[in-house]
């Protein structure tokens, strides 16, 4: 029956997303020798898309060394409190590098105080240059976390320009897209740690709130005690499960702004109430701190309307960090 009153949706009451009950799982293989790159850019299409997540299997790095970086970093955690402080991101200014004790950053601050501690370094600087680049804060103690997890982080500089070669097949630009936005990319490597927490667990207390990553691309290794979850369309919080020899990649606030919402940076959130310590690795990799994000000509459509301004990838990524750490908002 037609009442003669044709519907004309607004695009925000679109449902445009399929909803996953699972985080998919891309086998890189084919990316990684280019024997059939555009099978796998279909599938981190959809995983972008839809979940803004998806682990990564077959991703060339062994196990073996990202669980020899496991354990130096449970060395490092497990040092006393007053050598971590010494190391206080605090001291190293604007650079953004060294130690975060439990409640120091809160991703969801109106509402959640973070119990995770980090550890956070980058590309080595002998001097402060400006945000997010100057030297990193190494433990004196511990000379073999320097020697492991600058290695580390080495090798997940190459798999995410991998992975963006990917993502830009994926989005029909040309594979070699993203690196004119990265000559020197902000890129940051933290090191986590969540304790365990027992009896009554409230939404004031989680190991890290639910947000969403400030940047581009993310790429997390994670233990096998489980706790990460990510938000699907209906609202529910899926279970981020580990899974052996994967990484969990999703994407940032600013990879959603250029692709005007095509792709999601997906709210996710950890809660360990394994009863287990737990240790996860996540990198971040983002782009030139003056480089100007802005939403992709591709992206925007009549029914995709333009969303968003340009922004500076080192504007945005900094007032997102300045929100959340404890020692800066008391600045
Ligand atoms: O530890 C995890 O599983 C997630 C960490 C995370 O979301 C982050 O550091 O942004
Ligand atoms: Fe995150």
């Amino acid at each position: 029956m037609s009442n003669g009153i044709v519907a004309k949706l607004d695009d925000k009451l679109r449902a445009k997303r399929e909803s996953f009950d699972k985080i998919p799982v891309v086998d890189i293989a084919a990316l990684l020798d280019r024997s059939n790159e555009h099978k796998v850019a279909k599938e981190i299409r959809w995983a972008l898309s839809n979940a803004g997540f998806m682990y990564v299997k077959n991703h060339g790095i062994p196990q073996d060394f990202v669980d020899s970086v496991f354990d130096v970093s449970r060395q490092f955690f497990d040092l006393p409190m007053s050598q971590k402080m010494e190391l206080h991101v605090s001291k190293s200014n604007v650079a953004l590098r060294g130690y975060i004790e439990p409640f120091g950053e809160n991703t969801d601050p109106g509402k959640t105080k973070d119990l995770k501690e980090c550890f956070d370094f980058g590309p080595e600087r002998s001097t402060l240059e400006g945000p997010f680049f100057g030297p990193n804060q190494w433990p004196s103690s511990l000379p073999e976390l320097r020697e492991l997890t600058y290695g580390y982080h080495q090798k997940m500089v190459d798999l995410a320009k991998k992975l963006l070669r990917g993502i830009a097949l994926s989005l029909d630009l040309s594979e070699s897209y993203f690196e004119r936005l990265m000559r020197n990319p902000i890129s940051i490597q933290r090191l986590l740690h969540y304790p365990p927490q027992t009896g009554y667990i409230g939404e004031e207390i989680i190991g890290i709130g639910a947000h969403t990553d400030y940047g581009n691309l993310t790429i997390l290794a994670q233990d096998d005690v489980g706790g990460l979850q990510v938000m699907n369309r209906h609202g529910d919080w899926v279970e981020g499960i580990p899974i052996h020899g994967t990484f969990v990649i999703n994407i940032g606030d600013l990879l959603q702004r250029l692709t005007n919402d095509v792709y999601l940076a997906n709210m996710h959130r950890v809660v360990n109430s394994s009863g287990r310590e737990r240790y996860s690795l996540p990198y971040f990799i983002d782009a030139d701190f003056n480089a100007i994000i802005e939403p992709l000509p591709s992206c925007v459509t009549d029914s995709n309307p333009l969303r968003y301004k340009p922004v500076t990838c080192g504007e945005h990524k900094f007032g997102r960090f300045a929100a959340s750490y404890a020692h800066l908002a008391k600045a």
